[in-house]
């Protein structure tokens, strides 16, 4: 918490202002129960109704004076406390930003997104409270110890009693809050785990009919977060009333052995009845304390979940931009493995070879034979573990991350869109693309048709994730959109799946005459999509089972043999 309340620094000002008003408003409600004292002694005693006019209207000054202070620092530590909240989720944003895929999975999408709202959420009210409080209760509490002793030492006595009796009901609070707390947040980020898994898995959980199922399991985490949650708040709310029984307490205490110095004539009324508003103060500044220990175990428990993330460093290391573009597209695997983080064996093995620009590759090979994971590589979503990748004879480690990634247009297996118009979207790849590009990319990636069927046509609107697009359309688009930038390097994940035959012949026609001299890699799962390529690359368990045209690998591959004659002869209809 003391590290994310760095953060604080460029609020200066503010916290400076919110600090000495917060100042005034102490001394005026510290000399409010004095004047008081003072008309009770003075003016009822002896009837003076002058003096106590006179009194009355410096008390309605000095509670006026105090409020307009306790308002104007609540605004500043309402601004400051918001401002500081927004300037951290724009830092965990960043930060996650810098992520590798890696790291962002090791953290799971769930508690980023978690960590980055009801965690910040938590620190942010607590910082608040802490402007708020952090001057207002110790001079409250300091200052009405003072002016309780200045008005009767002996009876300050019982303060003696009553303040360690609250001392130690806040440290069994923060002893058995602090644990708690931390489980809570944590069986937060599973309840949203699961709540995240059943929005976007709602079609499959429906045609299983497993709602039962999931409602089982939303039930189940829903259930573990409220036990939790039931047991903090019993916690809680057994520690308000016995507070509230020790402050009544130590009112009774102070109004019976006043009242005793009163018939001795050691004390007067006006100086009880202080006396009595001077034990509250001290008492409520106590609470307020408890009230911060109360939230800071929580907040400091989302404190450390958002300073994990801050303090992950980047696996992957990263050059500054020297603006230094890629302008062939050739790329060459020396002796690459790679595996994946946390896994068993390597996804990839001694893999080498080279891809000149101008042609096509095609990589095929049985699921999880690794094609995929050698387009992430090219990408540099991961680092090679052995060997290494070369683009235009560099390692691409010596390469600013965003300069590669400048010079590559990648399809992934799953297309993503994002909610805005078409055109936003194949704006995506390139952000200055006048109309016509985009409809340039629209024909070649074979969607031209169904967009200007559209009303609006590339001004249509995408809801979130293309839900109202079908999953040929979606592939389509997100061709297009690594067309438009017209990059060195193409990478396809399988993208021509979810096209019927016809399409992807007419889509793969297009492209052959659109992309020339561009280094384009196909992943294909139908061998009718790749056996016009210029080479062929068969995966079998991470390693090259052979490389070389349709027709070599038809004599010499048996893995090449066998993928052909599972799927048979297909003729294209163009
Ligand atoms: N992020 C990941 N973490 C751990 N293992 C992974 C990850 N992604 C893929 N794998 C594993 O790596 C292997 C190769 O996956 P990859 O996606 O490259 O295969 P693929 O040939 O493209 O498969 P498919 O044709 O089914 O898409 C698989 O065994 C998979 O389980």
């Amino acid at each position: 918490m003391k590290k994310l309340l760095l953060g604080l620094k460029p609020y200066k000002i503010g916290v400076a202002i919110i600090l000495l008003l917060t100042l005034f408003r102490v001394l005026a409600e510290l000399y409010l129960p004095t004047l008081m004292a003072d008309i009770v002694d003075y003016g009822i005693v002896q009837n003076d109704i002058q003096y106590m006019l006179e009194i009355g209207g410096w008390m309605i000054g000095v509670a006026a004076f105090g409020t307009i202070c306790a308002c104007i620092s609540s605004f500043y530590s309402s601004k400051v406390g918001s401002s500081f909240a927004k300037d951290l989720r724009q830092k965990m944003f960043y930060k996650v930003e810098s992520f590798g895929v890696e790291e962002a999975n090791r953290v799971g999408i769930s508690s980023l997104i978690n960590r980055t709202t009801n965690d910040i959420n938590q620190v942010q009210q607590v910082t608040m409270m802490i402007l708020r409080m952090v001057v207002l209760a110790p001079m409250m509490c300091i200052g009405g110890i003072v002016m309780a002793v200045s008005k009767n030492a002996k009876l300050s006595l019982i303060f003696v009693v009553a303040i360690p009796v609250l001392a130690l009901i806040i440290y069994l609070v923060i002893k058995k809050g602090i644990p708690l707390f931390k489980v809570m947040q944590g069986k937060l980020d599973n309840l949203n785990g699961v709540l995240r898994e059943n929005l976007t898995g709602v079609r499959v959980i429906r045609s299983f009919n497993k709602e039962e199922f999931e409602k089982e399991r939303f039930l189940r985490a829903n259930e573990d977060l409220t036990s939790t949650a039931l047991r903090v708040n019993k916690i809680m709310a057994v520690t308000m009333p016995i507070m509230m029984i020790v402050l009544n307490l130590s009112t009774v205490a102070i109004i019976w052995f006043g009242g005793i110095q009163v018939d001795k004539g050691n004390m007067q009324v006006g100086d009880i009845m202080a006396f009595v508003q001077y034990g509250m103060q001290i008492m409520f500044s106590l609470m307020m304390v408890s009230m911060i220990f109360v939230m800071m175990p929580r907040a400091s428990a989302s404190a450390d979940r958002i300073n994990e993330i801050l303090d992950i460093l980047p696996t992957m290391t990263d050059k500054v931009s020297d603006g230094e573009m890629l302008n062939k597209g050739e790329i060459e695997f020396r002796n690459v493995s790679f595996s994946y983080p946390l896994a068993e064996k390597p996804v990839l093995e001694g893999l080498s070879f080279r891809l000149q620009p101008g042609k096509t590759t095609a990589i095929i090979g049985g699921t999880g034979s690794g094609k995929s994971t050698v387009l992430h590589l090219i990408s540099r979503f991961y680092d090679v573990n052995n060997g290494e990748i070369l683009v235009d004879g560099k390692n691409i480690t010596e390469y600013a991350q965003s300069d590669l990634r400048h010079a590559i247009g990648y399809v992934p297996q799953k297309a993503v869109l994002f909610s805005g118009t078409i055109a936003d979207n194949i704006r995506y790849g390139k952000e200055d693309a006048t109309e016509s590009e985009i409809l340039e990319a629209l024909e070649t990636s074979q969607s031209k048709e169904f967009v200007d069927q559209l009303e609006l046509g590339i001004e249509s609107q995408i809801s979130q994730g293309g839900t109202n697009l079908s999953g040929g359309q979606k592939q389509r688009l997100s061709i297009a959109r690594a067309l438009v930038r017209k990059p060195r390097i193409y990478l396809f994940d399988d993208s021509f799946s979810a096209l019927d035959y016809r399409t992807d012949a007419n889509l793969r026609k297009a492209l052959k005459k659109d992309i020339t001299d561009a280094n384009v890699i196909i992943v294909a799962q139908r061998v009718s999509t790749i056996k016009d390529a210029d080479t062929i690359i068969v995966l079998d368990e991470g390693k090259i089972a052979g490389i070389g045209t349709h027709e070599q690998l038809l004599i010499s591959c048996s893995v090449y043999q066998e993928i052909v004659k599972s799927q048979g002869v297909v003729e294209e209809t163009v």
